[in-house]
């Protein structure tokens, strides 16, 4: 195994696996929202990188053989750009897929630690991964999940990973088609709808990640999924970051109307057209490869079809894996790496002819929001979620951090709080009607407190009715008063959710960890947009002011923090490495005695919450 390959990847955690079919699993490549990446040897002894995935089939086999089927078109790819999916197969009820080993950063990981890049870089992302979408359509595959994640930036350039796989996932149900995807950044008008699926969406997604690529952003925002499916629907983002050669192909690559788009081979038979010096500034076996792709002349490398899997129950069998194109020439080796956030890769070297400068661009403008009309409204804030784990399936070492809170959304509003409820219906409620001779409350002043909503007097009353009416009126206000007492401190967290059921004591506010939290507590956290499920495991010191956060699936520890909080709910800041991803924590006792705890971002749409159980 070549070790510069290898040097990358972290330590396995310890609920990885060891062996994935004929794979020998040694390394953590990464986490992303779909499934996580290793480092493993094949039986030959090439690296290969693994991806498992999250969802879990079904025990029929045809949801096996689906899965695997699906993917037998993606095994005919062997582009210049892609990074070829060599075998793919079930372990006990997990899909994995093996793809070709790319040693380079994700072209998100790049932008997101040295910022966006340069002209050039970005010409030659967006020529080879043409080339490598061309190759894709070619064999009668979609990508469907193109993104920045997706592009690998190897040694000898950008590889396009991951084709196949949401075709493969949407076989088995695991992600039906026109789904509320958690990250819309990089889809396509129709992917939203689900409605006119094709090609056509891979070649939008392409234009998008060129200019995340250029501007660091992704270029419809990254705010909530509500919004950013709003602005791809209606807004057409600002070019002017994108290298003159580019810009006018990116725009038409990203019509709304799939119909209008360029096709893939049309984007390189422009890209590379005889009278465009843009393909003079790339390598010649890559201008060969699009050219030929452009017009329809069989590439030299592709592969051989693979042959269709077998529906047979049990893994799917291991098959030879198609030739692939040598391994890149090894790097220097790397010290190993340590478990916790992912190291940073080497910024990637263009190759010859091309040298890149690795400049920085400035931040897009947003687009303005148009308003949500359906079937997007339905979407309306329905957050779509991430990963992170931490950060909603945890899994996540990817991308973009998120948006409106899903955990919020999944929470009671401050209307549906019962105490609130409670409130409202006494100031709501007309005065009962206990002396006879009395004005009725003046209509307009029934809103607000109590207080102000007390009936006046008439005039000439006799006085015992005066009397009694002063007695209601001090035990009206002595009431008022207590129960403003015991609900004011609720009403006034900054919590729009409010805690959950309290007494009295619960309400007060706190400094340290009470003593109900103590302890270790377990339980599985949901993705609140994905439903991706993982365990988590947490550690309160009853009397201080951390707790320990561990997402065993993910490998990530992580140490929350008590920003304030009251003897029924915890509002806590989690401090946490990548894959994980940090945020907000509000922990709330339930009333069965478990606890609440759920995640979110400021700004981010993303969310999970989980019911955690004392140990
Ligand atoms: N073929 C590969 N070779 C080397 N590293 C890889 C390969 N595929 C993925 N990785 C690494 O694993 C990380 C996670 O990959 P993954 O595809 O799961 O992330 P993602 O694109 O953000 O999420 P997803 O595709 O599930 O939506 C990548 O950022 C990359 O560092």
């Amino acid at each position: 195994m070549a070790e510069g390959l290898t040097a990358g990847a972290l330590p396995l955690q310890p609920g990885d696996p060891r062996r994935l079919g004929e794979y020998d699993i040694t390394g953590r490549l990464g986490v992303g929202e779909h499934g996580a990446v290793f480092l493993g040897g094949g039986p030959d002894g090439r690296p290969v990188a693994v991806k498992l995935l999250h969802v879990r089939l079904s025990g029929e086999p045809v949801a096996r053989s689906r899965f695997t089927a699906a993917l037998a078109p993606a095994r005919k790819i062997s582009g210049f750009c892609c990074a070829a999916v060599l075998d793919a197969g079930v372990e006990r009820d997990r899909p994995y897929v093996v793809g070709e080993l790319v040693d380079g950063p994700s072209l998100h990981q790049l932008v997101a630690e040295e910022g966006p890049r340069g002209g050039a870089v970005v010409e030659r992302i967006a020529v080879g991964t043409a080339v490598a979408l061309a190759a894709v359509h070619r064999a009668g595959a979609l990508h469907l999940d193109f993104k920045p994640g997706n592009v690998l930036l190897g040694p000898d350039g950008p590889r396009v990973c991951d084709f196949g796989v949401t075709r493969a996932l949407e076989a088995v149900n695991a992600f039906p088609a026109g789904r509320v995807v958690e990250d819309p950044a990089y889809q396509a008008p129709e992917q939203l709808s689900g409605i006119g699926i094709g090609p056509a969406a891979d070649v939008f997604a392409w234009a998008a990640t060129l200019l995340f690529a250029a501007t660091g952003a992704p270029p419809f925002g990254d705010d909530s999924p509500a919004e950013v499916m709003q602005r791809i629907v209606y807004d057409d983002p600002d070019l002017a970051e994108l290298p003159d050669s580019l810009r006018e192909v990116v725009s038409d690559a990203l019509a709304k109307d799939p119909a209008d788009r360029p096709t893939s081979a049309a984007l390189l038979e422009r890209l590379l057209a005889e009278d465009e010096s843009l393909a003079g500034r790339m390598p010649a076996e890559m201008v060969a490869e699009g050219r030929a792709l452009a017009t329809g002349a069989v590439p030299a490398r592709e592969r051989a079809p693979a042959p269709e899997p077998a529906p047979a129950p049990g893994p799917a069998p291991v098959r030879e894996a198609a030739p692939v194109r040598e391994a890149a020439p090894p790097r220097e080796p790397e010290a190993a790496s340590p478990p916790g956030p992912a190291p940073a890769r080497e910024p990637v070297e263009t190759p010859e002819p091309v040298r890149v400068p690795l400049t920085k661009a400035t931040e897009p403008t947003a687009s303005p929001v148009p308003a949500l009309t359906a079937p997007y409204a339905a979407l309306g804030g329905a957050p779509a979620r991430e990963d992170g784990s931490p950060e909603g399936a945890a899994v996540t070492r990817r991308d973009n951090p998120v948006q409106d809170d899903g955990a919020t959304q999944a929470l009671p509003a401050v209307a549906g709080d019962p105490a609130d409820a409670q409130a409202t219906a006494m100031f709501d409620a007309s005065p009962p009607d206990l002396i006879p001779g009395l004005d009725p409350v003046e209509p307009g002043r029934r809103e607000g407190t109590a207080v102000l909503t007390l009936p006046k007097l008439r005039r000439g009353t006799h006085n015992h009715v005066l009397g009694v009416a002063l007695s209601l009126t001090i035990g009206v206000l002595v009431g008022v008063a207590i129960i403003a007492l015991v609900l004011w401190p609720q009403l006034r967290e900054d919590d729009p959710e409010g805690p959950g059921p309290s007494n009295g004591s619960d309400a007060q506010a706190v400094r340290t960890i009470p003593g109900a939290f103590g302890g270790t507590w377990k339980g599985t956290a949901t993705n609140t947009a994905s439903g991706v499920t993982f365990p988590v495991e947490v550690t309160f010191e009853a009397g201080g002011t951390t707790a320990r956060a561990v997402y065993p699936k993910e490998g990530c520890n992580g140490t929350l923090t008590l920003a304030r909080g009251t003897g029924s709910s915890l509002q806590m800041t989690l401090d946490i490495a990548k894959p994980c991803s940090a945020g907000n924590i509000r922990v709330t006792r339930n009333g069965d005695g478990s606890l609440r705890y759920e995640w979110s971002k400021p700004g981010s749409a993303r969310g999970y919450a989980a019911t955690l159980r004392k140990t």
